[in-house]
């Protein structure tokens, strides 16, 4: 494969990003749910009312955005309306993606899937105020589970090259189900699953001098975990391999 891309290297970095995203749900979780982050009246300002994470996500990507986050393929923005360019000197990042890959962004159904599916299931009811933390955090767990989920165009564009004779006629025939069938693999998912569950046993763990201690408890429950993998960051890295591969013949 040109550039040393492979399968087997996009699954390492999909293992390695796993341990991103659990550390990025254990910091989160150090906060409850803290409902007023998420109030569409909390920030009102001249040239902005909206929630406070809207405002805390916005705001960083348009700095992010300057810092040249953004000229990174495998990066997209929430908020990719009016951002600021970058100021800084243009790195040639290697071209591995068809282009029309640039005009996939599901940040929105991603951002939905967060704050209306996974934040109750592992974040604890309550309010202690500090909501700025809270943004912050929440922006750090959706740019990690973006980063992952995106990465779909990559797999996608590993598995065409591999057996572009077995995904042309369905990409001509712009068959979802078939190109769905082909792109999965069970047992990879059954894996995964199995793995971030183990994951967050060994990150969320309470760590003390008496090994007895705390058995049993962690910072985020493993099976909720595996549930987010199961119904939501696999499916949704499912879908944009398929939007990646209804453009790959354009
Ligand atoms: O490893 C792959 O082949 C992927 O496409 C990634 C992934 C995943 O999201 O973890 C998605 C679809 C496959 O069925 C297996 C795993």
């Amino acid at each position: 494969m040109a550039n040393g891309v492979t399968l087997e290297s996009l699954r390492q970095s999909l293992i390695r990003q796993e341990d991103t995203i659990i550390f990025s749900l254990i910091e989160r979780a150090r906060f409850p749910t803290n409902s007023p982050t998420y109030n569409e009246s909390y920030v009102s300002t001249p040239t902005f009312s909206g929630s406070l994470v809207h405002f805390v996500v916005k705001e960083t990507e348009a700095l992010q955005a300057k810092a040249g986050r953004y000229a990174n393929p495998e990066e997209h923005p929430f908020f990719p309306d009016n951002l600021p360019p970058s100021v800084v000197p243009p790195y040639n990042f290697t071209e591995v993606l068809h282009p029309p890959a640039a005009s996939i962004n599901i940040n929105k159904d991603i951002w939905d899937m967060y704050f209306k599916k996974l934040l109750q299931l592992f974040a604890a009811p309550g309010d202690d105020g500090i909501y700025a933390s809270t943004a912050a955090s929440d922006l750090v767990c959706l740019q990690a589970l973006s980063r992952r989920i995106h990465y779909g165009k990559l797999v996608a564009e590993v598995k065409f090259r591999e057996s572009p004779e077995e995904y042309e006629p369905a990409i001509r025939a712009k068959d979802r189900d078939a190109l769905m069938k082909l792109l999965t693999f069970e047992s990879v998912e059954e894996a995964v699953k199995k793995r971030v569950a183990k994951k967050a046993m060994v990150f969320g763990q309470e760590v003390t001098l008496n090994n007895d201690d705390n058995k049993g408890k962690y910072k985020v429950d493993p099976s909720v975990v595996s549930r987010l993998y199961g119904d939501w960051i696999i499916p949704l890295t499912k879908l944009v391999q398929v939007e990646y591969l209804l453009r790959r013949l354009d």
